[in-house]
């Protein structure tokens, strides 16, 4: 697509209106009934991952159009553009390359004539060397004691994917290091933290990309001052401070040694940045053999999303179909529901990737998009959530889609818990699609007299109807998570392509963060403020009620 043609004006797009307005009223259990092979025909299988996504608001006629969609909007032709290394995030003038972090040494990508892979793996060797090192003891802190914890000081995507795959990975931690994160610029994260650990068995990552974000560099401050505060000498800084960065200069600055400095590429995103020495304390957990079994997943997934036929292409499908419903049906939001304790951070990763890629209203070439387009990411664990928020789910009024992930295999060798935990979430994904009918209701409620009856009977109706998807893994491993959230990128990247959006900035984040800037000094001083009324309100009070508290 270009200016000349936007996407919403095209004659497919047009299609897929009618197509929405002439099949909105088709219930799910009826195309069941009707397609009793829907299972076979809507399913998908790529290793030890299979998508389930029969339990659609979509016929084959669907798909046809949706994948029309896809071909009109020319997602192979991105795809090649991003792997190829061309600067597709316009606005910031990058190559987009994380599909080129999980390449082997011996492939080739370009970046302004300059091959990457080597460097790329270059840095991951240095990082298992050094991760392998502090495992076994050769590495020491600066009083010559053996490292028991580490602190990855770092937001956003220099946090949420290693924390998640870390947790997801438990089973497959393979020191006996403690791994702690600290993101937030609420001193209650950091200290919390801090008041767990010895100074001098500590080492702090400090994970930026840019090296300026003000709650990284504040918490990264203060660890150095109690670092200094709690026995341990100016000199030993470098022991004990490392940092991941593309801004080598800024990190040298604040104190850290040039062989304690990770590279970080220019051409990789934040929320794409896990798999690059980002991961560095993932690596720390779970060692090399399993990092690179993680990179060896997200490469397949790629291969798949690469080669793979549009019709039998997880990713595509599954943006497709994400799509389907948040701009022609117009639903707001998708659901992560991972049926399985250790992605309980799964949702929080999917939400940067996808919101802070597809949150935008406006195209790659800054026309108005008037469509709707990045749906709100939300999710918590099952069976939990199911004790939470599924009520709405089942009875309120809104099409919500969601997506189940599901391991088929726990690590932990608790089969008799695992059948119940996922009988209760194939179970939700029926309950959602096939719904109570008032018929039914009523034959539940035979006991009761009349009026009892005609009054509960409405309230045990469930309209069903409710789309989602299953994936099933084997199990939780470095390989299927790998799969996983490769696959998650790619259905991120292919909406964007279709929307017409450029998935890869983020200056929705910036203006906030300018605010901040501005008022941050306002707390303290007493001058006259010239904010709106509530904001000038908020910070008078807090003003008058802050009691100034730091650490001696
Ligand atoms: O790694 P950095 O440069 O500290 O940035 C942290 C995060 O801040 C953001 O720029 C905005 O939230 C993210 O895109 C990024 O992952």
């Amino acid at each position: 697509m270009n200016p000349s043609c936007p996407i919403n004006q095209t004659a497919i797009w047009a299609q897929l209106h009618q197509h929405q307005r002439s099949t909105r009223f088709l219930h799910m259990r009826d195309l069941f009934r009707q397609q009793p092979d829907r299972f076979e025909q809507m399913h998908e299988q790529l290793n030890g991952l299979l998508l389930d996504y029969s339990k659609n608001r979509i016929t084959e006629d669907t798909l046809t159009l949706l994948i029309e969609l896809a071909n009109i909007a020319d997602v192979r032709g991105w795809t090649d553009k991003m792997r190829r290394g061309e600067k597709i995030n316009v606005s910031e003038n990058r190559a987009v390359l994380h599909t080129a972090l999980r390449l082997p040494p011996q492939a080739e990508v370009y970046v302004d004539d300059h091959n990457i892979v080597p460097d790329i793996h270059h840095e991951l060797e240095r990082a298992y060397s050094f991760a392998e090192a502090v495992r076994c003891g050769e590495y020491t802190g600066a009083q010559g004691n053996r490292i028991t914890d580490i602190i990855n000081i770092g937001i956003g995507g220099s946090h949420l994917g290693p924390e998640m795959v870390t947790l997801a990975l438990r089973p497959f931690q393979q020191s006996g290091l403690n791994i702690h994160y600290v993101a937030n610029v609420d001193g209650a994260n950091l200290m919390q933290v801090l008041e767990k650990v010895n100074p001098a068995t500590t080492i702090f990552i400090i994970a930026s990309k840019s090296f300026t974000t003000p709650e990284t560099l504040l918490n990264a401050q203060t660890a150095r001052s109690w670092f200094i505060q709690h026995g341990l000498r100016e000199t030993d800084i470098g022991r004990h401070f490392i940092a991941i960065t593309s801004a080598i200069d800024k990190a040298q600055a604040f104190g850290i040694q040039p062989e304690h400095i990770y590279a970080m590429f220019e051409w990789v995103g934040g929320r794409y940045s896990v798999w690059s020495t980002i991961g560095l304390s993932v690596i720390f957990a779970i060692g090399k053999d399993n990092f690179q079994n993680f990179l060896a997943g997200g490469r397949a997934m790629d291969e798949h999303f690469f080669h793979a036929p549009l019709r039998h292409n997880i990713p595509v499908l599954l943006g497709l179909i994400g799509l389907w419903y948040h701009t022609f049906y117009t639903t707001t939001s998708h659901a992560i529901i991972p049926y399985d304790h250790g992605l309980r951070r799964l949702a929080a990763h999917l939400q940067q990737l996808d919101m802070e890629s597809n949150g935008k209203q406006v195209s790659r070439y800054g026309e108005r998009l008037d469509f709707d387009t990045g749906p709100i990411i939300w999710g918590e664990e099952g069976v939990n959530c199911q004790h939470a928020f599924f009520q709405l789910l089942h009875q309120g009024p809104r099409l919500i889609s969601s997506d189940f992930i599901i391991p088929i295999n726990s690590f932990y060798r608790v089969s008799t818990q695992h059948k119940v935990l996922v009988a209760n979430a194939f179970a939700q994904t029926e309950a959602l699609m096939h719904g109570k009918t008032l018929a039914e209701a009523y034959a539940e409620l035979m006991t009761l007299d009349n009026k009892r009856r005609d009054i509960m009977a409405p309230q045990k109706v469930f309209p069903g109807n409710q789309p989602s998807n299953t994936l099933l893994l084997d199990e939780i491993n470095p390989f299927n998570l790998g799969m996983l959230l490769a696959m998650y990128e790619h259905k991120v990247f292919v909406q964007g392509v279709v929307w017409g959006i450029n998935s890869f900035d983020q200056w929705g984040v910036e203006y906030g963060k300018v605010l901040a800037k501005h008022i941050e000094p306002e707390l303290s001083n007493t001058d006259t403020l010239s904010h709106d009324a509530s904001t000038n309100g908020l910070i008078d009070y807090f003003r008058k009620h802050h009691h100034e508290t730091n650490p001696a």
